[in-house]
């Protein structure tokens, strides 16, 4: 390990592989976070060779006048490979990019945890605006979204910004079958599950499937989906992961009063994806409920489905609004996982439709369980 302090800050982390492991120690799990001030994480996942690399380095080389560090989960052996990757950025602005963000000790050589690895960054975060964690291509993001959403250690120095998924339009189709019907872990659909922002990459590639369709119509086709499998998600086409970075960085998307997040969540329709094309048996579920709910017994109900998996069903993810009995105030349910929050956000608006409305994305979801279970 160096301790120059003009190197460029990278750590390297090992893998998470006990997702529960800090669930399971969090069963008051419905506590407020305080995120005031921390520096927010981006999570970027994606397939092998989907364009997170890329997705970095444009990050990196934007005009943005960001400090932004980057952390690249697992690369083990490979490390030599991604540092140059990144070093070696086209024009030589990225390296004094590189360089610049940094300003502080370069910790590469030497396994961190997660947590070790954000201590560092976080002893220096008043050098810094933001921070990648670029991921495997294999990883699942799961561990990483509940360990950055909850550890309280954390919670005030750094937040859980988005996740991030990079998805390859040319090679998604054959990715996803890949898994369909499979006992294996089922990765693509894991990262397309829990992003917040699904980045559409190398839409250059895609070529119509026969002579009556167009490039748009399989663009369409997969944003389908993709939707899908996560309704959630906002996805953004684009060629070398060129995107507005003002849809990527400081999404805030565990914002639990975050505007845009909830008008996009009571915007959003009592639907289920009834085409699953893959059998994969992961989907999105929204459920709404005009009545106002006895908050009590809606954690109840909430306990019973991700603690107990009342129905099996395994929930990935989960956002709602609350219209609760005796308040004004509109509340908003977040859930990675087993973890949950339950806050008031904001005053109910004049005029406003006041009902509870909640998204499940996961795995073998069931309408009428959640239904049932939420009526009685
Ligand atoms: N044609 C085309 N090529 C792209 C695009 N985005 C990335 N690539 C290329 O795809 C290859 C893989 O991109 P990377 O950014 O290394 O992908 P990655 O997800 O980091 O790859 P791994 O770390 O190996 O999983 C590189 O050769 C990129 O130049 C795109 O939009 N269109």
């Amino acid at each position: 390990m160096e301790d120059d302090d003009d190197a460029p800050l990278a750590v390297q982390i090992d893998g998470i592989n006990e997702a529960n492991s800090l669930e399971s120690s969090e069963t008051s799990a419905n506590r407020r976070l305080t995120s005031e001030g921390s520096v927010g994480v981006t999570v970027i996942t994606g397939y092998l060779g989907a364009g997170k690399s890329t997705l970095v380095n444009f990050i990196l080389n934007a005009q943005h006048g960001k400090k932004i560090a980057v952390i690249l989960n697992e690369f083990g052996e490979e490390i030599g490979v991604e540092r140059a990757m990144i070093n070696d950025g086209e024009g030589g602005a990225l390296v004094e990019e590189w360089v610049e963000l940094a300003n502080g000790c370069i910790c590469c050589t030497v396994k961190h945890s997660l947590v070790q690895a954000l201590e560092q960054l976080i002893q220096r975060k008043e050098r810094l605006d933001h921070i990648l964690l670029e991921t495997t291509g294999l990883a699942n993001p799961a561990p990483l979204a509940s360990i950055l959403w909850l550890d309280d250690q954390l919670e005030s120095a750094v937040k859980l910004d988005s996740i991030i998924t990079v998805v390859d339009a040319k090679n998604l189709r054959l990715q996803l079958n890949k898994y369909s019907g499979s006992s294996s872990f089922p990765e693509a659909f894991l990262q397309i599950a829990f992003a917040d922002v699904i980045i559409l990459n190398k839409v250059d590639l895609v070529s119509p499937e026969d002579s009556k369709s167009t490039s748009a119509d399989v663009l369409e086709e997969l944003e389908k989906e993709i939707h899908d499998i996560n309704s959630l998600a906002n996805i953004i086409r684009s060629v070398r992961c060129q995107v507005d970075l003002s849809k990527i960085l400081d999404c805030g998307a565990y914002d639990a009063t975050h505007d845009a997040h909830l008008e996009a969540l009571l915007k959003e329709n009592q639907s289920i994806s009834t085409t699953n094309l893959h059998n994969s048996g992961v989907r999105t579920l929204c459920i709404s409920e005009q009545h106002t709910v006895n908050l009590d017994k809606f954690r109840s109900w909430i306990e019973e489905i991700l603690w107990e998996k009342k129905y099996n069903m395994d929930i990935y993810r989960c956002k709602g609004v609350l219209s609760v009995q005796n308040s004004d105030q509109l509340h908003t349910l977040q859930a990675v996982r087993e973890i949950y929050e339950i806050v008031p956000a904001r005053r109910w608006q004049e005029g406003e439709n006041q009902m509870t409305k909640i998204v499940f994305i996961g795995k073998a979801l069931t309408l009428d369980s959640i239904c049932v279970c939420l009526c009685s």
